[in-house]
């Protein structure tokens, strides 16, 4: 395994019903963003700018770390309002925002979430089952 310089983070949308979803997406967030830490790393992340996703893109954003959010063009006005922290990636479709995602990662974590959250986080597991790649996940 190589050195892990970019992780992505799947996670909800929304915020969920517990303050814990929030403080763990702070804790991840404060952790990538950090340059006191070993574990400081880039993030790239499905783009939304509200629930947990906007919160862990905006603390590792504002920890000095690079920030890459990657949306199709379909979800722009739905998960993005407002400002964005970091760079934002505009592809055509799902298909094209996982791939992405998982081509510019080098490991993959996932947070709480609800149904696309799993979506994504399931099909990472399989591909490294099926050796499409050779990533870590963690959840
Ligand atoms: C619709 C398609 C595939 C199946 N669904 C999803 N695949 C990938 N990502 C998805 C899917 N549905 C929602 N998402 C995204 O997950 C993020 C978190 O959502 P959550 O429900 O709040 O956990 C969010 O950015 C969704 O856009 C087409 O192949």
């Amino acid at each position: 395994m190589g050195k892990l310089t970019r992780v992505c983070v799947f996670c909800g949308s929304k915020s969920g019903k517990k303050k814990i979803f929030s403080d763990a997406a702070l804790d991840l967030g404060r952790q990538l963003g950090n340059s006191q830490v070993e574990r400081k790393m880039d993030l790239v992340y499905g783009g939304g700018s509200g629930g947990l996703m906007g919160l862990v893109s905006q603390t590792v954003y504002d920890g000095g770390s690079h920030v890459l959010g990657v949306i199709p063009t379909a979800l722009v006005p739905i998960e993005i309002s407002g400002r964005t922290a970091g760079e934002v990636l505009i592809v055509s479709d799902m298909h094209e925002r996982k791939a992405e995602m998982a081509r510019r990662a080098d490991a993959f974590i996932a947070l709480p979430g609800g149904y696309g959250t799993f979506e994504e986080l399931l099909e990472m597991i399989t591909w490294s089952q099926l050796g499409i790649h050779n990533k870590p996940v963690s959840f």
